[in-house]
C-alpha cells in the first residue's frame, strides 16, 4: 500500500531528483498522484532550496475531494502520520474526473469517506443529499465532487494554518492516525481509517449527548453503503489513548477531539477525561 512510502528516503528521492536535473528557484514540480504522492511532492517543493512552486494533479477520488485542496504537505515517520511537514500552497489543482474511470473500488470508497467527513460536519443538505444520490452515477460524483472541493477551500480560507476551524477537517483523523501507524500503513487505505475513525468519534459524541444513536446509525449505513470498514479491534485501549498525544491537535497534555454535532455541526473538545474516552472506545469494540 502507498502510505508506507510517504517517509524521509522516498522524500530525499524526490530532492536527489531535482538536484541531478538541475532544478533551480524558478521550477516548478507537478504532484501527479494520490495524496501520497500530493503530500510527499509538496513538502519536497516547500523545502527544496527555500521553496519552489509545485501544482497538484490528483489522480485519486481522496485527492481531488481533499488531499490536493489546502497546502498541508508532509511525511510519516515512526511516531506517527503526518508529524513532519509544511503549510505549502500549490499554485494550481487540476482536478479531471476522467482519471477516476479506472480508480479501484476501495479507493474509490476511500475518497467518499473524506466526502461524507465534510458533510456531516459541515452541510446537513449535503449529507441527506448523499443519502439519496448514488456516487456511482458520474453527474452526481462530479456534484459531491465540486460540493466537497467548495466546502474544504471555504474553510481553509478562513484558516489556512489550522489554529480553529480547519481542525474541523480532521474529523475522524484523530483515530484514524493511530489504526493507520499501528497497522503500519499496510492494512487500511487512509479513507477507509477515516471511516472507522468517524464512527469511534460519533461513539464519544453520542456519550457526550452531541449526536443521536439514530444520527450514528444513518453516518455508518451510509458509510457501509460504500463498503467502508466501520470496526477496528482495538487491542489494547491504553496504548490506543496514549497515542492520541502524538496527535498534532493535541497540547499541554491535553487532546483535542473533533465531534459531529448532529448533522451539519461540529464541535471540538479537549475537556473529555480519559475514563469518557476509553468508554466510547469500549462501546465500538465489540
Ligand atoms: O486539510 C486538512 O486540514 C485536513 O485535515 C484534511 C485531512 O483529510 C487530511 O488527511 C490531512 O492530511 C490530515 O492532516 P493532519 O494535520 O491531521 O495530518
Ligand atoms: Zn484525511
Amino acid at each position: 500500500m502507498a502510505k508506507c512510502i510517504k517517509n524521509f528516503e522516498s522524500l530525499n528521492l524526490i530532492l536527489d531528483a531535482c538536484f541531478e536535473h538541475r532544478l533551480d528557484r524558478q521550477s516548478l514540480l507537478i504532484a501527479f498522484g494520490g495524496g501520497v504522492i500530493g503530500d510527499m511532492t509538496g513538502f519536497a517543493a516547500s523545502i527544496y532550496q527555500r521553496g519552489i512552486s509545485f501544482i497538484q494533479i490528483p489522480t485519486t477520488l481522496l485527492a481531488q475531494v481533499d488531499a490536493s485542496v489546502g497546502g498541508k504537505t508532509g511525511i510519516n515517520n515512526r511516531y506517527g502520520k503526518n508529524l513532519i511537514g509544511s503549510f505549502w500552497q500549490p499554485c494550481a489543482v487540476y482536478c479531471d474526473s476522467a482519471f477516476l474511470k479506472t480508480l479501484p473500488k476501495r479507493e474509490f470508497a476511500a475518497g467518499v469517506a473524506e466526502i461524507i467527513k465534510m458533510a456531516v460536519t459541515f452541510d446537513k443538505d449535503f449529507f441527506e443529499w448523499l443519502e439519496t444520490h448514488d456516487l456511482h452515477d458520474e453527474t452526481h460524483l462530479t456534484t459531491a465532487i465540486h460540493k466537497s472541493i467548495a466546502i474544504k477551500a471555504d474553510v481553509v480560507s478562513q484558516d489556512e494554518t489550522e489554529r480553529g476551524i480547519r481542525a474541523i477537517l480532521n474529523y475522524g483523523h484523530t483515530f484514524a492516525h493511530v489504526i493507520e501507524n499501528q497497522t503500519q500503513y499496510s492494512t487500511y487505505l487512509h479513507g477507509e481509517a477515516v471511516a472507522i475513525g468517524i464512527v469511534m468519534a460519533n461513539a464519544l459524541a453520542q456519550k457526550l449527548g452531541l449526536l443521536s444513536k439514530e444520527e450514528g446509525s444513518r453516518i455508518e449505513a451510509l458509510l457501509e453503503r460504500y463498503a467502508l470498514p466501520t470496526h477496528y479491534d482495538i487491542s489494547d485501549p491504553e496504548a490506543f489513548y496514549d497515542a492520541f498525544f502524538l496527535d498534532k491537535k493535541s497540547a499541554h497534555d491535553k487532546i483535542t477531539f473533533i465531534l459531529a454535532n448532529g448533522i451539519g455541526g461540529n464541535d471540538m473538545r479537549n475537556n473529555i477525561t480519559k475514563e469518557v474516552v476509553l468508554e466510547a472506545l469500549k462501546d465500538v469494540n465489540v
